[in-house]
């Protein structure tokens, strides 16, 4: 791939992102990076984020052509700079023309929300790739797949990656044959602008909660939302949950730039929704059968585009959980707006597991075990909700803990939560503390507990105990959830990914231990 100074010229200036250019030639770039540590001959250089100099000059000496920056720097040498803006902006549009806009060749669904993102990617994610005989690429938080091959599946470390590897892997899938792409888009993305200039096909808005809000984050929840809301701005076609809380907030974001006939929205039959008044629903589901392995539900279309899609179908799911369906029906609508049928829904819904989301473990003789990635408010209270809907008899054992550093709302949120839920036993232990006292973590959720309406609490920071020791206590038709940490084979501790071999396996190898 190679891009010419003057069509990345022109870009920035219909963006109106160009600022001023100094010690110009005719260069061509052969490759794009924002990391000096991986600048070849060549590279077009980006100084962005928390950048220093030394990082052109490095980038200098390991063959840049020239480089993109918001001002000059002596350290580039003499180097062609390209002086913009906004950085961050202007490298998703040279990464996308870099890479030959693969985003034409891809039919995209997007999707955001505070919560429900990947459960929904992995749906739809299983329903196209039997509608398409297996063309679909998926960029998720928990993996980037990019083909069929063996090689061509990562783990991600990013929901959405930052531009230039969103555009570079959209050129692999592309290159490898997809010919369709489901993508999470954070609020993050939007703040940093990584999917700056970028359309969908179809945009899915799940769900918006506070979260996100704090240092590196977001400063406000007007921010959060400003930012979760572009993902329908940028969409061709917009499905939204109804039942979203600021429905009327994002619905009329939508309606800004997407005639309302392309906007579909959806809620449980019966929810209040509050729809405007030249608006009706287009679909709504009804729940059949929940139980702690599956649920089933009916989708019916209620406007003639709806109909026209040909979804009404009673379809199940092998991920429990109310919410879920919500997710699943997300998910058939947009594939149904991909070309899907609903033959194909019913044929995979049924078959998805996703890790760490309602991972369930039966055991002999210690009840259920979940594991489940609800880590704040939202998540843990509908989690909590659902589970104790299912069991009358057993006793509610959670272990949780919250992360350091980040999401310091999260933990009145999951002190709330508990309390509202009250299950008969909380464990607090370690999440990713970060550089942060994993017990002062726990003390702090401790402290928005209700003790009169929980059972007992416990603190016990190292999570491997704190998991064996909830399975000790647990016994026939009880339920323990490991809530917050997933599939998560690392605890972040100090700056470090520190190895952890994951709730999961830890309650595995235990319960293959205690009841051999
Ligand atoms: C606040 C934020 O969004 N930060 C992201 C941002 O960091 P940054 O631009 O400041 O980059 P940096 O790593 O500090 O380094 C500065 C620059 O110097 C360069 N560098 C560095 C060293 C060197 O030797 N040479 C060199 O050139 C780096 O490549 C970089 O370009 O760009 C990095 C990638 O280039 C991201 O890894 C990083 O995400 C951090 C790790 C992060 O935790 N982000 C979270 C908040 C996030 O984005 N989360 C959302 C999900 C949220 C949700 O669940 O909704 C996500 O999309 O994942
Ligand atoms: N629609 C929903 N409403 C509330 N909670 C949900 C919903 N969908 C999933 N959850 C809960 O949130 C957890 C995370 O789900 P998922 O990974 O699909 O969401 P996400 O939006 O990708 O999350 P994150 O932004 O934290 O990566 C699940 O394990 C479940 O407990």
């Amino acid at each position: 791939m190679e891009l010419h100074v003057t069509p990345m010229l022109a870009l920035l200036r219909e963006h109106h992102l160009l600022d001023h250019v100094s010690n110009l030639t005719d260069f061509t770039a052969t490759a794009v990076s924002y990391d000096s540590r991986r600048v070849e001959q060549g590279t077009l250089f980006f100084c962005k984020g928390n950048f220093m100099p030394k990082y052109l000059a490095m980038a200098n000496e390991k063959g840049a052509i020239a480089y993109v920056a918001e001002q000059e720097y002596p350290e580039g040498q003499g180097l062609p700079a390209i002086i913009v803006k906004d950085e961050q902006k202007a490298m998703a549009l040279l990464g996308a023309a870099f890479y030959g806009f693969p985003q034409n060749d891809l039919f995209i669904i997007a999707i955001t929300g505070t919560k429900g993102k990947t459960t929904t990617a992995y749906f739809a994610d299983h329903i196209l790739k039997r509608a398409t005989d297996d063309h679909v690429a998926l960029f998720s938080t928990l993996d980037r797949v990019l083909g069929n091959q063996p090689g061509d599946k990562f783990k991600s470390d990013l929901t959405t990656p930052e531009s230039l590897d969103l555009f570079h892997d959209m050129r692999a899938a592309v290159n490898n044959g997809m010919t369709h792409l489901v993508m999470e888009v954070s609020s993050q993305a939007y703040k940093k602008h990584r999917v700056y200039g970028l359309h969908y096909d179809v945009g899915i808005f799940l769900n918006i909660t506070p979260d996100h809000i704090g240092r590196n984050e977001h400063p406000t929840f007007a921010d959060y939302l400003h930012c979760k809301e572009q993902l329908l701005v940028n969409a061709d076609t917009c499905v939204i949950n109804a039942e979203t809380q600021h429905f009327t907030d994002v619905y009329y974001t939508a309606k800004a730039t997407t005639q309302p006939e392309n906007i579909y929205l959806f809620a449980r039959h019966g929810a209040k929704v509050d729809l405007p008044d030249d608006r009706q629903l287009d679909f709504e589901y009804r729940n059949d059968l929940e139980d702690l392995h599956e649920s089933e539900f009916e989708l019916a279309a209620l406007s003639d585009r709806a109909r026209h899609l040909g979804l009404d179908h009673r379809y199940t799911t092998s991920v429990p959980g109310d919410y879920n369906e919500g997710n699943a029906v997300a998910a058939v609508i947009a594939s149904g707006l991909a070309g899907a049928k609903a033959e194909d829904a019913a044929a995979t819904l049924n078959h998805v597991h996703i890790r760490g989301r309602m991972e369930m473990l039966t055991t002999k003789h210690h009840g259920t075990i979940y594991v489940d990635y609800a880590h704040n408010y939202a998540s843990t209270k509908r989690l909590l909700a659902f589970l104790k809907r299912q069991t009358n008899a057993g006793k509610v054992t959670v272990v949780l803990g919250s992360a350091g550093d980040k999401g310091i709302s999260r933990r009145p949120g999951l002190g709330k939560a508990l309390t509202e839920e009250h299950p008969e036993r909380i464990i607090l232990t370690t999440d990713d503390p970060g550089f942060e006292d994993p017990m002062k973590i726990a003390k702090e959720i401790d402290s928005y507990i209700d003790h009169e309406q929980v059972g007992t609490v416990q603190f016990i920071m190292d999570r491997a105990s704190a998991i064996k020791q909830a399975i000790d206590g647990s016994t026939d038709g009880d339920i323990v959830v490991l809530a917050g940490k997933g599939e998560d084979p690392y605890q972040k501790i100090k700056g470090v990914n520190t190895p952890y071999a994951s709730d999961s396996k830890i309650a595995h190898d235990y319960i293959d231990e205690i009841e051999k």
